[in-house]
């Protein structure tokens, strides 16, 4: 029986806005890698496939009312890697605002210093402001940012293949450390991008970091379809979240890849109680922390409209805010709107259900609840598995680990044991192998990836 897939998505101090007020938080220590370490050996214990950290190359602007600063993902993974054994580290980097070679180092040491655990969470970065931290004066179109990102995956991963797997040699004897007729340039040489190779690295242990995409425009569904093995996705509901796992599972297939071998992970906000009473109580309680300034800043990045100064307590404009079409892509704008559409919320209540998690699911209950939901998604289509993102840190994950796994486990959904070390073996994904490794008759390396 095939069971889910489960990620710890980190944020520091927790998904809610207004965790790092909650009198359970522990917001003094966001910036001590033991807290993170303790919390990924949890998940270590509790057997989760991977921990993951978001990223961008600028800093959030609201930050004066949240915890919304950036780790940068390589160092406190490397660091996290060193307390753990066999929990995958997925990392967030841009396809935008990185180049090639470096990424492709960043994570070959990644791979190797973990035992071959990395997974890449490749974005494109939706934030225009990291523009002006790179000289640009515009953040590049939405378009030519997928175009980039697809001949950049091109690119490191012919990176990745350009030592074969038996290029290191290190016989001692004959004085041969590595046989550098399996170490290959790659000289590509493209629309954007120019890179000779090879990687100074040899092959790492997972042949690739595991590709994963959290994109869900029109071209961010044709990019996963293309090149992801794991996508990461925003649904309140479980029938969008049907729609949209079925339609990227079948633009999987049109793109002539195997759609079993690519998970969709939508995200899920947990707040779990003794009684379903308790839980919601405890979401009330969040709610109450937040404060409208950081909110709605929230939501005209969501909406693309400030409702500063309107009634708190009335309704949405709705006539107000921008078509798809104005607000161009981001698919979060549209899980937004499905919301307005759906609950014609006041406007303090759009607020609080985008407090939890910025659109993604939000649900509290008891942990066989909790079970029981996720249980309906995963068969019911719709998920492969979770990203799991706890309110709040570290204890908002405790709780999920103590009492929703061991149900998940007695239900067979979930695993009670690794059977692999390695972030391939967790998600069930083939080693692929080097581009490289075997030349067609005619001498020239195989093309494709
Ligand atoms: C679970 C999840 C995590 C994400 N993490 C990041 C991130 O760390 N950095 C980032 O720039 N975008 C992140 N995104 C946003 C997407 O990667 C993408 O940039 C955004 O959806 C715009 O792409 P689209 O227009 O194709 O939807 C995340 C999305 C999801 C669902």
């Amino acid at each position: 029986m095939t069971q889910l897939n489960l990620n710890l998505f980190v944020y520091p101090a927790g998904h809610h806005e207004a965790a790092w007020r909650f009198r359970g938080a522990e917001p003094h220590r966001v910036l001590d890698i033991t807290y993170y370490q303790e919390l990924a050996r949890r998940a270590e214990a509790a057997t989760f496939d991977a921990v993951f950290f978001a990223d961008g190359p600028s800093l959030p602007d609201n930050v004066r009312y949240a915890s919304r600063f950036r780790l940068e993902p390589f160092t406190w993974l490397s660091a996290i890697a060193a307390a753990t054994s066999h929990i995958g580290l997925i990392a967030t980097a841009s396809t935008t605002y990185l180049e090639p070679y470096n990424l492709a180092r960043l994570f070959a040491s990644l791979d190797h210093l973990s035992r071959g655990r990395a997974g890449w969470n490749i974005v494109t970065t939706g934030a225009p402001q990291a523009a002006q931290n790179f000289g640009l004066d515009e953040h590049p179109a939405h378009g030519s940012r997928y175009a980039r990102a697809d001949e950049f995956v091109e690119v490191v991963t012919a990176l990745w293949d350009s030592w074969e797997d038996d290029a290191l040699v290190i016989d001692q004897e004959a004085g041969i450390f590595a046989d550098d007729t399996k170490i290959h340039p790659i000289d590509h040489s493209g629309e954007r991008l120019r890179v000779r190779g090879p990687l100074n690295t040899p092959r790492i242990p997972q042949g690739r970091p595991v590709y994963v995409q959290a994109g869900s425009s029109e071209d961010g569904k044709g990019f996963a379809a293309r090149h992801a093995e794991a996508i990461f996705t925003a649904h309140q509901t479980l029938a969008n979240a049907r729609d949209f796992y079925a339609d990227v599972k079948s633009r999987v297939k049109a793109a002539g890849r195997d759609p079993g071998l690519v998970k969709v992970l939508p995200g899920i906000s947990p707040f779990i109680g003794s009684t379903e009473a308790e839980a919601l109580a405890l979401r009330e309680e969040f709610n109450e922390l937040t404060q409208p300034e950081y909110s709605l800043h929230q939501l005209r990045h969501l909406l693309g409209i400030d409702l500063t100064g309107y009634d708190l307590d009335g309704p949405v404009p709705r006539e107000e805010l921008p078509t798809h079409e104005q607000r161009g892509y981001g698919s979060r704008f549209q899980v937004v709107v499905d919301i307005i559409d759906r609950e014609q919320p006041t406007i303090r209540q759009l607020l609080h259900h985008l407090a939890g998690a910025r659109g993604h699911w939000v649900t509290a209950g008891t942990p066989e609840q909790i079970a029981d939901r996720m249980q309906e998604w995963f068969e019911g289509g719709a998920a492969d598995g979770f990203n799991v993102m706890p309110p709040y840190l570290n204890g908002g994950f405790d709780v999920f680990a103590d009492e929703v796994v061991p149900i998940l486990r007695r239900r067979g959904l979930f695993r009670k044991e690794y059977d692999g070390s390695t972030l391939r073996s967790h998600y069930g994904l083939p080693r692929p192998a080097s581009q490289y490794a075997s030349r067609a008759p005619d001498g020239q390396a195989p093309t494709g990836t």
